[in-house]
C-alpha cells in the first residue's frame, strides 16, 4: 500500500495498515526536507509518485477533505481501503475505495460509504446512513439510522446527528455538536441543538 502525506493522521493509517499484514510499498509527501516517516523513507512528492507508480493501492493520509478530493480524482485506479481490525463493518454495508475506517469504529446493516472518507476512531454509523465521498466523521461521533451526510462534510469530534437527518455537502458539524434537524450546503454548525454559525465558501477547499 503506498501512503499519500506523512502527517498525524498518516500515522494512524499507517499502523493500520501493518496490524492488516500489509505492506507499506512507499511513503509520499509534499516537503522536500522529510526523508523518513515512520522508519520508512520518504520516496517524493504526489507528483512524483503519479510518474513512478501505477497507482492501484494507495491511500491519501490527509485529514482535509478538499484535498483529498483534488488528488483522488487523479487516482483512477486506486482500490486501496484500510480497515482496522477492531472496528464492525456489517456485510451488508459498502465501502468504496480509498476510504478509511479507523480502530472501534461500527458501520451498521446497508450503510454506504462514499471514496475516500474517513470513519475516525470510535465513530458510529448506523444503518441505512449514506455518506458520500471525501466525509470525515471525526471520532465519537455518532450517526442515527437513515443519516445522508453529502460530499466533503466533516462530522466533529463527538457529535450527535438523530435519526433520518440529511445534511448537505461541505457542510461542518463542530465538535460536541447535536443535529435535529436537516443542515444546508456548506452550513458551519454547533451547539445543542445545533445552530448555523455561518457558511464555509462555497468551494471544496476547507
Ligand atoms: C483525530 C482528530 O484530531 S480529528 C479532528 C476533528 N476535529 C473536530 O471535530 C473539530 C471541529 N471543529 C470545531 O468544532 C470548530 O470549532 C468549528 C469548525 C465549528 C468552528 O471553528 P471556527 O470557524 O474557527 O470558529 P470559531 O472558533 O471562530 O468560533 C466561532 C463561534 O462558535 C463557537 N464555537 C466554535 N466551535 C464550537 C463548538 N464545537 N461548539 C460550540 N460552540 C462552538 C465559538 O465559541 C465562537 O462563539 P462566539 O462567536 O460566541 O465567540
Amino acid at each position: 500500500m503506498h501512503i499519500i502525506g506523512a502527517g498525524g493522521h498518516a500515522k494512524v493509517i499507517v499502523e493500520i495498515i501493518l496490524e492488516s499484514n500489509f505492506k507499506i510499498e512507499g511513503i509520499w509527501d509534499e516537503n522536500p526536507d522529510l526523508i523518513e516517516f515512520m522508519g520508512y523513507p520518504v520516496n517524493g512528492n504526489f507528483k512524483s509518485f503519479m510518474e513512478k507508480i501505477i497507482p492501484n493501492e494507495a491511500i491519501i493520509a490527509i485529514g482535509n477533505n478538499g484535498i483529498r478530493k483534488k488528488l483522488g480524482e487523479q487516482l483512477s485506479n486506486n482500490k486501496g481501503v484500510a480497515i482496522h481490525k477492531s472496528s464492525v463493518v456489517s456485510s451488508s454495508a459498502s465501502i468504496n475505495f480509498g476510504t478509511v475506517i479507523m480502530a472501534n469504529a461500527t458501520i451498521n446493516a446497508h450503510a454506504t460509504i462514499g471514496k475516500y472518507a474517513i470513519i475516525n476512531t470510535n465513530a458510529s454509523i448506523d444503518h441505512d446512513c449514506h455518506l458520500g465521498d471525501y466525509v470525515h466523521v471525526s471520532p465519537q461521533a455518532g450517526l442515527g439510522g437513515n443519516v445522508t451526510v453529502g460530499e466533503g462534510t466533516h462530522i466533529g469530534l463527538g457529535s450527535s446527528i438523530i435519526q433520518g437527518i440529511t445534511i448537505g455537502k461541505w457542510a461542518t458539524i463542530g465538535a460536541g455538536a447535536v443535529i435535529i434537524n436537516d443542515i444546508p450546503d456548506y452550513a458551519v454548525v454547533v451547539g445543542n441543538p445545533g445552530r448555523i454559525i455561518k457558511y464555509n465558501k462555497r468551494h471544496d477547499e476547507q
